[in-house]
């Protein structure tokens, strides 16, 4: 494991640091192609870090591409809409003019049709990513690799870009990029805040099987991750 911790006093100082170094990230992709891509989390942790980087006026926005690791099959109107997340937080004033691409693509489920038409959108992105930015849920997931997932298994090892999947604890079925899609980036995050989740990331850095912690098959990947932590 190759694995890079840096823990902070507050919330909005790790926000503030994580969006200087996504930022950086983002310019340099930009100055070597041209153009930068980040996928980044839903959820409820990555809100402040979202309005710190979407105010950094020393990047083109207009030249950034924003995707997410993982959607709920839900309208972007939904409070349960990490695009909607996005949107509100960090695609504003300065990033207003960045291009977002949704996971969600319409229509009941997140069927064969509907992940055909979120994969072509992805089909757009420059790769590698500049940076992702996964978050992790108390139960040991990341992006919607969950535990008893009917695609878990397939979600962690196909080349992606995205794939449907259920489980019980997921609320609405799921669209989530693939690990290996995820993993071809120039620098990988963990954004997780509060003494709880600090005792399930404990966990999942010990032994055990990655189908009952799946955020293990991030740590194990062998790709270096940097762990963002607050209280
Ligand atoms: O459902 C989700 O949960 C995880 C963790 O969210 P949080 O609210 O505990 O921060 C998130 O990383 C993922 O993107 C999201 O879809």
């Amino acid at each position: 494991m190759s694995i890079e911790r840096r823990s902070f006093e507050g919330r909005l100082a790790l926000a503030k640091e994580l969006a200087i170094n996504v930022a950086n990230h983002i310019n340099s992709a930009i100055e070597a192609n041209g153009i930068a891509a980040i996928a980044v989390s839903g959820g409820s942790t990555p809100a402040r870090f979202f309005a710190a980087l979407g105010k950094h006026k020393d990047v083109d926005w207009s030249k950034v591409i924003v995707t997410l690791v993982d959607e709920r099959w839900v309208s972007e109107t939904s409070d349960r809409s990490n695009a909607m997340l996005v949107n509100e937080r960090m695609l504003q004033g300065p990033a207003a003019i960045a291009r977002f691409l949704p996971l969600y693509t319409g229509g009941q489920t997140p069927d064969d049709a509907a992940i055909e038409r979120t994969n072509a959108l992805l089909g757009d992105l420059p790769r590698p990513f500049a940076a992702v930015i996964l978050g992790m849920g108390g139960d040991g997931h990341t992006a919607s690799f969950f535990p008893g997932g009917n695609t878990l298994s397939k979600a962690l090892s196909a080349a992606g870009p995205a794939l449907a999947i259920e489980a019980p604890g997921a609320g609405e079925p799921r669209v989530t990029l693939t690990l290996p899609y995820l993993l071809d980036t120039d620098a990988l995050y963990l954004h997780i805040e509060g003494e709880e989740k600090a005792q399930v990331l404990e966990t999942a850095l010990g032994e055990g099987p990655v189908e009952q912690m799946p955020i293990r098959a991030v740590l194990r990947a062998g790709k270096p991750v940097t762990v963002y932590w607050a209280p």
